[in-house]
Order: structure tokens, then C-alpha cells, then sequence
């Protein structure tokens, strides 16, 4: 059962074998010369078989694996009983051991396909209809503030998973947003997040959206508290607070003490993780901007994809060729991180997105049975859209010292053509010839031959790109709301089959804890020297020097 360590699978052992006696011998230069049909071996298309069309092509060809060692790494899947695992998920088994809970993100896309009974499930529908019709009359003006004016502004509290998937999915299908609904992202509890928003917030016409799972996040609940005293400090009655301010959380009871009424809150449900939440009332922010219909065809997208993991065979499935190759790297490669690479403004924050979906899922060194794992679990994420990652950190990914492993992400055409779709094809030059100069690199014959004779040793050696440095090329048609949609389902199940195979637990979050806790306890002793006890020199030291400062 899972919560196995990886490291004691026949498959695993296996395939350390091969990388202790291979890995040194496969080189993509020669895989590519010896195989012509290597791209069509290691390249799969994707296509929507239900909800609106979407293709994504997968091209994990420019990867350090040959079909023996990619088969054993389904092997490791496989022994791992990742599909065993998956119907659990989908069945709405309890696969989230420590806090005894369902991992059902995928029922808030379900739309009555595959069959779920779990608490809750059966009123998903009833909250997207609650969302299409809040939503619309936002935006159509029908809904007003308390002095008879349109919203022309929403701002969304919340941190975590409920900002960072509003704010990217918002950002990445900007394309498709009403113009004159400005829409604000507020987390970080220090208070120039909220007094920066609040400047270009006129109250009459401001939404506050408080979006917390747990609603009791201190930044979430400090910032709502402080945008509604901002509120009524114009507004001055307390009844208005209903025009302008919704909730969207699990916990009806916190909401309505903080006085936003029943009725304009949006529930979900326990089993709906933090980090996998922009599918449910979390995502209202992103129905608002791109408006419902939109909103439901993301939703659409991830359906098709999680169909497709749900039912394609090991071998075809995205997600787990994904999570496979990745897992080569990380676990026998010893590579530390991943790098995301969309080349595509629109898709700016996905890294910043994955950092948390991945990093908080996987980064994780107990197994659900309890063992200090022996290997390698989650892999840092990080990343930046293309072209501008190119102009800063791809130096130290071409010529550097370590194995990083990327992901190049790009649309084959733009919502913004400008100028005959030059700038795209500018773009997409960089997105094909990146991976394929880490591949294949530049030899020192090839820089001697372009230097001409007399060119300095040094120089040449400093010209050499080694190349072998792997990566997948994932493309789509447009960047659509269904296609970001099956897009972000991709990485989603790509963190489960890792953390399945890894033994681990991806959907609590434990270790997010002893910082709060912490923080709590400190802040109850920043008034005075004398009460600052407890803790090592450094941390006191730290604190005496703020209280040096301290004016209020
Ligand atoms: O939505 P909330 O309950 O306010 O939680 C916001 C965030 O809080 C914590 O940091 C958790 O680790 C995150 O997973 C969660 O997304």
C-alpha cells in the first residue's frame, strides 16, 4: 500500500541499477542520431474526449531515458499501485490519512460524469449556479452598492491556495477579462499590501472577496478586518457591509461572526485542498473577471484531463509520464529542482502557482506509514515565463554545475498578434531553440571551427555548451480557458502519482504549522525587552532591535 518507502520496490531498485551502470552512456545527442522516430516514440498528443476540445502535445523526447529505462519507470508506477490509488481518489476514499479526509477536487469538475458519494459532493452544483449568478449580476450591474453604483471593483483576500490560483488562472486568461472590472489580489499580511490596494479602491463601487478555507488565516481575517473598517469608515452603517463584502469558505459559523451573512457566502467542502481549491468557490474572483461561462469551461478542461488520467493506459497518460521522468531525476539524477517555463506572458505566475501545488504537496520526508523516507521526495519549483528567464538565470541552466531539469510550456498562436504575429513567432524561436540547445549543446570542435584559427584556449573552452541537459516540450493551440483548464489538471495529477510512488501524504500540510505557532507566541511579547523570553540569542537579539524602533 502506499506509504511503502519507494527505495524498497523491486522497480526501483531496478532502475538503480541501470543509472549506476548507464546513466553515463546516455547521451541525447547520440539517442537522437541513432533513432529518427525518436520524437514520434516519446511524444504523445492529448485530446479532450468530453467538454470543450482541447489538444496539448507532450514532447518528453529531449529526456535522459531510453524505452527500457521509461518502462521501468512505469514499472515503478505500477508497483507502486498508482492506480489503485488514483480510483481511491476518485472514489472518494479517505487517501488523506492524517486528517482523514476525501481528495476530491476532482468532484468540483465532475459535472455529473464520473459517479462520487461523499458529503458535500451533491451540492457542488448548487454553489456553481450561486457563483453564475452572483457573478453575473456583477457584471452586468445589476447587483450595486450601497449608494446605487456599479461594482467597478473586486478585491480578493485571501493567501495561499486561496490567492494563488485566483491570481494566476485571472492573469492567464486576462485575454478573455471585462476591462472595466478591476480585480485587486491581497495576501501578505504586511500592510502595505492592503493600504497599496485600498488607495486605488473607491468604497462605493469595491467588492471585498474574503477567501479562506479555514477562515481563521491570521493575514486573511487582519485584512478583511482592516478593508472593512476602511469601509465603514465612508459607508458608516454596518448593513451596508452586506452590498460589499462575500465570503467563500468552509466555515460557516467564523464567516457570519465576522457579519458577512449566510447568504453571501459561498461554501465548499473539507475535502477540497487549499492548494486545489480555484475549482470551487475559491475561483468566484476568476468567475467574476472572465465571467461564469468562461469560468466553466476551465473547469471543463480539467474534467477532460482528469478523464484521461482517470482512464489511459499507464504508457499514454500524461500525468504519470510526467511524474515518471521526473522522478529519474530527482530520485536517481539527484537533480534538486524543476524549472516551469511558460513561454507565454499570460502564464506568468504558473511557477509561482506550482511552488505551492507542488511544494506543499510533496514536500513531505514522513510516509503515511510513518518512515523517515531514504530518498528524494517533492522537487523545488521555480521558474519564469519566457523570454525573460533567458535574459537572467538560463546562463547557470546551459553552463552551470547542476542538473536542472525544465519544463518549456508554450502556445503555438496568441491572443495578441501585433505586427503579423512577429513578436510570436520571436517567441517561439526562443521556446524551440532553448531545449534544443540544452540537449545538444555546442562541442569544443564546433566553437574551434567558428572562432577561426588563433582564437584563444580559454575563450574556446568558455564556448563549450556540454548539452545532455533534459527537458519536456508541452504545446497547446491557444492559451483557452478549457486548455489552462487541462493544463494546470496535468500538473495536479502529475504531484499525485509522485507522491503515491514517494509513499507520502500530498494533501496535508503539516509543516506549515510550527511557524504560526511561533509567530503567535512572539507577537504577544513585542511590547517590552522584559518580555521577550524564551528563545536563543539570535531571535532575541533580533527582537530587542526592533523594540529599539518600535513607535506605537
Ligand atoms: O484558505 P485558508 O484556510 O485561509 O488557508 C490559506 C493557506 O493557509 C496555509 O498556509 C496552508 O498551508 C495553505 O494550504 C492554505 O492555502
Amino acid at each position: 500500500m502506499s506509504g511503502n518507502l519507494a527505495s524498497e520496490y523491486s522497480a526501483w531498485k531496478d532502475l538503480q541499477s541501470i543509472y549506476d551502470a548507464d546513466h553515463s552512456k546516455i547521451v541525447l545527442k547520440e539517442l537522437f542520431a541513432q533513432d529518427p522516430q525518436r520524437f514520434s516514440k516519446f511524444s504523445r498528443e492529448y485530446a479532450s474526449t468530453s467538454g470543450p476540445d482541447v489538444t496539448l502535445l507532450l514532447d518528453f523526447s529531449k529526456n535522459l531515458i531510453t524505452e527500457p529505462i521509461l518502462n521501468k519507470l512505469l514499472a515503478l508506477v505500477r508497483e507502486a499501485k498508482v492506480e489503485e490509488y488514483r480510483d481511491k481518489m476518485f472514489a472518494g476514499e479517505h487517501i488523506n490519512t492524517s486528517e482523514d479526509r476525501a481528495v476530491l477536487h476532482v468532484a468540483l469538475r465532475n459535472f455529473n460524469d464520473f459517479n462520487i458519494s461523499e458529503a458535500g459532493v451533491d451540492e457542488v452544483s448548487g454553489v456553481l449556479n450561486h457563483i453564475k449568478e452572483f457573478s453575473d449580476a456583477v457584471r452586468s450591474g445589476e447587483w450595486k452598492g450601497y449608494t446605487g453604483k456599479t461594482i467597478n471593483t473586486i478585491v480578493n483576500i485571501g493567501i495561499g491556495g486561496s490567492d494563488l490560483g485566483p491570481v494566476m488562472v485571472t492573469e492567464a486568461l486576462r485575454a478573455y477579462a471585462k476591462r472595466d472590472l478591476k480585480a485587486h489580489f491581497v495576501s501578505n499580511i504586511d500592510g502595505t499590501h492592503i493600504a497599496e490596494t485600498l488607495r486605488e479602491c473607491d468604497p462605493e463601487r469595491t467588492l471585498f472577496i474574503i477567501a479562506s478555507k479555514t477562515f481563521t488565516t491570521q493575514e486573511t481575517i487582519t485584512n478583511a478586518e482592516s478593508a472593512r473598517s476602511w469601509f465603514l469608515a465612508t459607508a458608516k452603517d454596518k448593513s451596508h457591509v452586506a452590498k460589499h463584502f462575500v465570503a467563500l469558505s468552509t466555515n460557516t459559523k467564523a464567516v457570519t461572526a465576522f457579519g458577512i451573512s449566510e447568504s453571501n457566502m459561498f461554501q465548499f467542502w473539507d475535502w477540497v485542498g487549499g492548494r486545489y481549491s480555484l475549482w470551487s468557490a475559491i475561483g468566484l474572483s476568476i468567475a467574476l473577471v472572465i465571467g461564469y461561462e468562461n469560468f466553466e469551461a476551465l473547469l471543463k478542461g480539467a474534467h477532460g484531463m482528469d478523464k484521461h488520467f482517470k482512464e489511459t493506459p499507464l504508457e499514454n497518460n500524461l500525468p504519470v509520464l510526467l511524474a515518471a521522468i521526473g522522478i529519474w531525476y530527482n530520485d536517481f539524477y539527484g537533480a534538486q529542482t524543476l524549472a516551469l517555463l511558460p513561454y507565454d506572458q499570460y502564464l506568468h505566475k504558473f511557477a509561482d502557482y506550482f511552488q505551492q501545488g507542488d511544494m506543499e504537496s510533496n514536500g513531505k520526508f514522513i510516509t503515511k506509514n510513518g518512515h523517515r523516507v531514504n530518498y528524494q521526495t517533492g522537487p523545488i519549483i521555480w521558474g519564469a515565463s519566457g523570454t525573460n528567464g533567458q535574459h537572467s538565470f538560463y546562463q547557470l541552466v546551459h553552463q552551470g554545475t547542476k542538473l536542472i531539469p525544465a519544463d518549456f510550456i508554450a502556445p503555438a498562436t496568441t491572443h495578441n498578434p501585433i505586427e503579423n504575429s512577429k513578436h510570436h513567432r520571436i517567441l517561439l524561436s526562443n521556446f524551440f531553440a532553448q531545449p534544443e540547445a540544452l540537449a545538444f549543446g555546442k562541442t569544443e570542435e564546433e566553437v574551434r571551427k567558428e572562432l577561426g584559427a588563433g582564437a584563444s584556449e580559454t575563450l574556446i573552452k568558455s564556448k563549450v555548451f556540454e548539452g545532455n541537459r533534459p527537458s519536456n516540450s508541452i504545446m497547446f493551440p491557444l492559451l483557452t480557458p478549457a486548455t489552462l483548464g487541462a493544463l494546470i489538471a496535468l500538473y495536479e495529477h502529475k504531484i499525485f502519482v509522485q507522491g503515491v510512488v514517494w509513499g507520502i501524504n500530498s494533501f496535508d500540510q503539516m509543516g506549515v504549522e510550527l511557524g504560526k505557532v511561533l509567530a503567535k507566541n512572539i507577537l504577544a511579547q513585542l511590547g517590552k525587552p522584559e518580555d521577550v523570553k524564551g528563545h536563543d540569542s539570535s531571535t532575541t537579539g533580533l527582537i530587542h532591535y526592533y523594540q529599539k524602533f518600535r513607535k506605537e
